[in-house]
């Protein structure tokens, strides 16, 4: 009995070898003629992009190919919105945050007999709303004034008066126009506008100068931005991706902690050999304490006109900040030679007197506000809009 088992046992061991070793010459046979084996070892998994496989000519690559040359074709860039009247489109943002300056006014203006009591809540309306107490007093004052002589009544006269007295406080006769054209360098040869962004961090500074790029991309400019904020390694990605969205390139250091100066000059650089129109270039911007400011903003610009003047610094501010965003926009007004004011998260405040209070600070005009989250609200400021805004027009 024994015998026999054994010899049973044995044939079947000798059965299950042979059918191994059969199955494995047929499965490279088959591999070499172009076959597909019947269940592929882990091993040879169809090719991916980041891993090529040394079968790429096994039948399963032609299924997949055609997704590689999917994802290698590059996106398609983003055309941003037209910026003649954005600010016009976007006005509704301000009456939204329910302006004091607006409803509030218009509504102790239009009282029948204005008494004391009725200025002094105008007086404090004005000064809720950031504008300031010089320019507040002159509002009232000469509102006052007009009131008197003119003894207007009806509604549509007082909102009238209004208007043209916050109009004339807003000033619509300052120059608000970004210089970002190519023009003649020391030398006499072409050189690029240089555009320096300089502001405290979390005020909105990089989505600013993301949206400042597609400004630019929407009025023809060809654009490099520079991303000299080498302290926050996450500002020159958040920069990159703003930038790729619209085809504009971003010049950036490897390395965290690199001299800002050392990018802004590359960036300066490249976009004088290549003939752009307009660098913009990022800064950190920490507030540390002035004389630290003033030495970083200080080297990068003594290294910036080596290659090229700057044409515009833009100081970008937090217009829910109040009082302290007109702290800051003095120490940066002292050592950056601010050319213009960038004012954001205006769609987020009632306190849109601040436009006046930050151009009284500074003496230079408010040239562009921020109304909103998207890619293209950044709009060129127009004091007629912004008044017609702040009144709920
Ligand atoms: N509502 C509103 N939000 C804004 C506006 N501008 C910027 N923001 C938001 O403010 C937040 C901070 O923006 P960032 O650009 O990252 O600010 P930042 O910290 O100054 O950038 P860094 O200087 O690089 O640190 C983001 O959530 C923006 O979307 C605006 O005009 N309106």
């Amino acid at each position: 009995m024994d015998l026999w088992l054994w010899i049973v046992i044995a044939v079947v061991l000798v059965a299950v070898v042979a059918g191994l070793v059969g199955n494995r010459v047929g499965a490279s046979r088959r591999r070499r003629a172009g076959g597909a084996p019947a269940a592929p070892p882990v091993a040879e998994a169809p090719p991916s992009p980041e891993s090529p496989s040394p079968t790429a000519t096994a039948p399963q690559a032609p299924a997949v190919e055609p997704e590689v040359a999917e994802a290698e074709v590059a996106p398609e860039l983003e055309r941003p919105e037209p910026v003649a009247g954005r600010l016009v489109r976007l006005r509704g943002r301000l009456a939204r945050s329910g302006s004091p300056l607006g409803a509030r006014l218009l509504a102790v203006l239009s009282r029948d007999h204005l008494t004391e009591d009725d200025w002094d809540e105008l007086e404090e309306t004005l000064l809720l709303a950031d504008v300031g107490a010089g320019p507040t007093g002159e509002i009232v004052e000469a509102l006052r004034t007009r009131v008197r002589v003119e003894g207007v009544k009806d509604a549509a006269a007082v909102r009238e008066l209004l208007r043209s007295e916050l109009l004339a406080i807003v000033d619509p006769t300052l120059d608000r126009s970004l210089a970002t054209e190519r023009h003649p360098g020391p030398d006499g040869s072409e050189v690029p506008a240089v555009v320096l962004v300089v502001g405290v961090n979390g005020t909105g500074k990089t989505t600013t100068i993301g949206k400042l790029s597609r400004v630019l991309v929407a009025e023809g400019r060809s654009v490099v931005l520079g991303a000299a904020d080498t302290f926050r390694a996450a500002a020159a990605d958040q920069l990159e991706t703003w930038g790729s969205r619209v085809g504009v390139p971003t010049v950036r250091s490897d390395r965290d902690g690199a001299d800002p100066a050392a990018v802004a000059f590359d960036a300066v650089r490249r976009g004088r050999t290549e003939g752009v129109d307009v660098v913009v270039v990022d800064t950190a911007g920490r507030l540390q304490n002035k004389a630290g400011l003033m030495d970083e903003l200080g080297k990068i610009t003594r290294v910036i006109t080596k290659e090229a003047p700057l044409t515009e610094v833009l100081l970008v501010l937090d217009a829910t900040t109040g009082q302290n965003g007109l702290t800051q926009a003095r120490v940066f007004g002292e050592v950056a030679g601010v050319t213009g004011i960038v004012l954001t998260k205006l769609d987020g405040t009632a306190r849109g007197g601040i436009v006046v209070a930050v151009q009284r600070e500074l003496g230079v005009p408010v040239k562009l506000v921020g109304l909103g989250e998207g890619p293209d609200d950044l709009a060129p400021f127009d004091p007629e809009a912004f008044v017609d805004g702040l009144l709920g027009d």
